[in-house]
Order: structure tokens, then C-alpha cells, then sequence
């Protein structure tokens, strides 16, 4: 079967989108692997699809596959790019658009200049929603891997995070670090790892493991993870900007049962088409 794929990134997370609306596509998990290698296939982060939704309240809904072929429930970058897809192929002409995840419900709003923002829903930090075995409890939960014990907060933003507050930022600690813990075995479902330097109460700078991925560009979700982590231990203002990799997103959030707001770019890079 020959598939057109449009090739997109936000901040240099990148993703292969396929339109799954005007014709029906179906991957098994070794045909996403072969066009996620970056040697043999065409190679992105993750794989979005864009689907009818199955309710009459939303306008899309989108799948979201990881490079090695695992499905998750969200993607903050992907879901910018998402909302430039559908506007770009005409597929609607709305500038808030309600769309369907494995996460539930989210929205785009597209903004000016560019951006969008995404409505990323609440956060919820307690464990079982990871999930992450450990008793809930308040301040910060101690994880032993490899003789080192590391101080995380567990965020569910839709998909599991565990942030961990570090002095510096370096290629060591997040390629030693980031595989450990997002296999560590009390992540049932694996885990993305955020290191986040608090820079001052609005910047943060944030490298993420990605769960299924590798250390990416940047992560939106993993962003909105550091940011509500350090709001809630008291290190953050309500409004950040995270400084990833890629470039920056901006963050906010009003506290508990708030949803999470996330604005930044999207951009296309090439349309093509390749063989299944
Ligand atoms: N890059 C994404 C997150 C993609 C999913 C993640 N790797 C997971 O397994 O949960 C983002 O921008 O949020």
C-alpha cells in the first residue's frame, strides 16, 4: 500500500501524520517501528493519526504511537501539530477544535503567530494514576535504581511522568539516568523522565526521556509534567516558561483540578509518500 505522510515537528519533537479520515489506515506495531527508524523507514518520535471521532460532540480523534511501536494516551507537541495538520489539509476550518484521545478529551485553540494552545486537561499526582507503586503522600517520593536513590514527583498528565529537580543539566545524567527509570520496575507501564533546573519561579530548563522514544527535542507533555511537579512543591509561579532542546513552551496552571494550558509552535517540514 502506498501511504502519504506528512513529516511535522514541535520544537523538534517530531512526528509522521496520516490522514485517517478520508481513508481508512491500519498499522501493526512492526510496520511503525520500520518508518520510525531514522535509517530504514522515515524515522520521527512518534506516529499521529487522525481519525473520525466516534462522538458526536468532537471533531477528531487522534492516536498517538511512540517509535518503538507502543500506544500512548497524549502528546503535548503532537497535538499542536495535530491542529496545524487538520487546518492545513482543510479537513476543518474551526479554531477550536475538540478532539478525542486515549486520555479523554482535549482542545486546541489556535492563536496567532503560529501558535496553538492545547487544553492539556488536569494533572493528578497521585500514584495509582501512573501508575507508580508507592502510597500517596505529599512532597517528594525517594526511587532506588542502580545503588542511587533519586527524589521524583510522579505526574499523570494523561500519560505517566516521574520530574526529578537537578542542579544542572547533562548528557550523562539524562542518558545514565533516563533508561533506568523509565523502565524502573515500580512504573508498571513505564515511565517519561523530565530533569528539570529551576533557572528562577517562571523558567524552568528541561531535558525528558521519553517512554518508547529516547531522550526527544522536547515534550510537551513532559513540560506541562515539570511545571505543575514544581508548582506543587513550591518552587514554580503559576505561569513558566520551559526552555527545552527545541526552544520554549509556555505553561500554565491554576492550581488543583485546573486543566493545564500549553502554548507553542508547529511546524511542517515535507509531504511524501512511502510504501507499507
Ligand atoms: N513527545 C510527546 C510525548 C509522547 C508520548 C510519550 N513518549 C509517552 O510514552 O507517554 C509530547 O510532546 O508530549
Amino acid at each position: 500500500m502506498l501511504l502519504k505522510f506528512t513529516k511535522m515537528h514541535g520544537l523538534g519533537n517530531d512526528f509522521v501524520v496520516v490522514d485517517a479520515v478520508s481513508r481508512k489506515v491500519f498499522f501493526n506495531k512492526q510496520q511503525i517501528q520500520r518508518l520510525g527508524d531514522r535509517n530504514r523507514g522515515i524515522g520521527f518520535d512518534q506516529l499521529l493519526i487522525v481519525e473520525p471521532p466516534t462522538h458526536p460532540d468532537m471533531d477528531f480523534r487522534y492516536r498517538i504511537f511512540n517509535a518503538d511501536g507502543s500506544e500512548v494516551e497524549h502528546c503535548g507537541n503532537g497535538a499542536r501539530c495535530f491542529a496545524k495538520f487538520v487546518l492545513d489539509r482543510e479537513l476543518t476550518n474551526k479554531r477550536i477544535i475538540n478532539v478525542e484521545t486515549k486520555r479523554g478529551h482535549i482542545q486546541l485553540r489556535i492563536e496567532d503567530a503560529g501558535l496553538v494552545t492545547v487544553d492539556m486537561g488536569a494533572p493528578s499526582f497521585d500514584p495509582k494514576d501512573l501508575p507508580f507503586t508507592a502510597e500517596k503522600q505529599s512532597g517528594l517520593y525517594m526511587v532506588e535504581a542502580k545503588g542511587e536513590v533519586h527524589q521524583i514527583t510522579p505526574v499523570s498528565v494523561g500519560n505517566p511522568h516521574a520530574v526529578l529537580r537537578v542542579d544542572a543539566l547533562s548528557d550523562e545524567l539524562v542518558s545514565s539516568v533516563g533508561p533506568v527509570l523509565e523502565s524502573h520496575e515500580r512504573f508498571e507501564n513505564r515511565v517519561n523522565v523530565g530533569f528539570m533546573q529551576v533557572i528562577n519561579t517562571e523558567e524552568i530548563a528541561l531535558r525528558v526521556y521519553e517512554r518508547g522514544a529516547g531522550e526527544t527535542q522536547a515534550c510537551g507533555t513532559g513540560a506541562c509534567a515539570a511545571v505543575v511537579a514544581g508548582i506543587k512543591q513550591g518552587w514554580l509561579a503559576s505561569r513558566v516558561t520551559a526552555h527545552l532542546r527545541g526552544g520554549d513552551l509556555r505553561i500554565e496552571w491554576q492550581g488543583e483540578g485546573s486543566p493545564i494550558l500549553m502554548t507553542g509552535p508547529a511546524e511542517k517540514v515535507f509531504e511524501g509518500q512511502i510504501y507499507l
